[in-house]
């Protein structure tokens, strides 16, 4: 698989705070990758860096093999979703889909206009007067209508209520699998997106934890309860990745497989197992540890 986004040792401080360190990451084309992390982890940071937004102080970013930034070749082909863009004042949603009807060269406005309906947006509505959800909206459906051959979605939807952000899941897959393409999408709500995102991309101050296929992170690990003496048996030697304890009960997140034997004699012995939620393998990953840093595993 070719590789859309490229980068290698990007620092980036923003005066005294490192908001990413020694960055090495490969987005592979024509997937849907999820940037994922806690507040302030520097997923804002690297998609402006990748977007030709800033520059990194040391380090190269790529986009389809080429630099960035003042790349118009590069530029054209990528579309920019955020919270809080700004528009014009006198803007209303018809201008704002006008202007990227321009903007975007594979801009499709029957889609445009079929999105609108969907989320129920009125197009004479002044931008400035939308709900935070429609003004969530309308990012969304600017995103998807570009078709952009590489859209960064920085946490579009904050406003969006439950049932519109299924909406744009949905539409997101349908036209995605119909139109392949490279999408960023950065996100605090894994298990809602974690059907959709095929790569992970996880920073935790300003460091990334991981990058892989969301697959292989699944088989990744596993989680195990009952009795704590046989629990931490069978964590013995494995990185734990979470361990908790209550009465003589104990149950452990470990890193890599449980091979099927020694499954089915810890399940016969009265050990249950139960699959790694994405989010749970995030929030393991990128919590901090009792030191106070984050933590790639601690041995019990
Ligand atoms: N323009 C700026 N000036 C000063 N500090 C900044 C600036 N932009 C980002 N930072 C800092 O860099 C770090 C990374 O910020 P960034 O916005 O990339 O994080 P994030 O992962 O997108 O966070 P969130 O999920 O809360 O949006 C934070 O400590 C932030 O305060």
């Amino acid at each position: 698989m070719s590789t859309a986004l490229r980068t290698r040792g990007v620092t980036k401080h923003f005066g005294g705070t490192a908001a990413l360190q020694d960055v090495d990451v490969r987005v592979p084309e024509h997937t849907i990758t999820g940037l994922l992390g806690r507040n302030g982890a520097g997923k804002t940071t690297l998609m402006q860096v990748l977007s030709g937004q800033i520059i990194a102080d040391s380090g190269t970013a790529e986009v389809f093999g080429e630099h960035p930034f003042e790349n118009e070749r590069v530029l054209r082909q990528m579309c920019f979703i955020r919270e809080g863009q700004k528009y014009p004042d006198n803007f209303k949603v018809r201008h704002a889909l006008r202007a990227a009807a321009m903007l975007f060269p594979r801009w499709d406005g029957p889609y445009a206009e079929a999105l609108l309906a969907d989320f129920q947006l009125p197009t004479d509505r002044p931008i400035k007067k939308l709900s935070r959800g429609m003004f969530s909206a309308l990012g969304v459906v600017i995103g998807l209508a570009s078709r952009a051959p590489l859209t960064f979605f920085d946490e579009p939807y904050l406003g969006l209520d439950a049932v519109s952000r299924q909406l744009f899941y949905d539409r997101l897959l349908a036209d995605y699998a119909e139109n392949p393409r490279t999408v960023l999408l950065s996100t605090h709500l894994i298990d809602e997106a974690a059907d959709l995102i095929e790569h992970v991309v996880a920073i935790d101050a300003g460091r990334v934890v991981l990058d892989d296929a969301t697959d292989r992170l699944r088989g990744d690990a596993v989680t195990f309860s009952g009795p704590a003496t046989l629990v931490d048996e069978l964590a013995g030697g494995r990185t734990v990745l979470r361990r908790e304890q209550l009465g003589g009960t104990a149950r452990a997140t470990v890193r890599g497989e449980v091979p099927p034997a020694e499954r089915e004699a810890a399940e016969s012995r009265g050990l249950d197992f139960e699959p790694v939620s994405l989010q749970q393998l995030i929030v393991h990953t990128t919590a901090p540890s009792p030191g106070g840093t984050a933590s790639e595993g601690t041995r019990s």
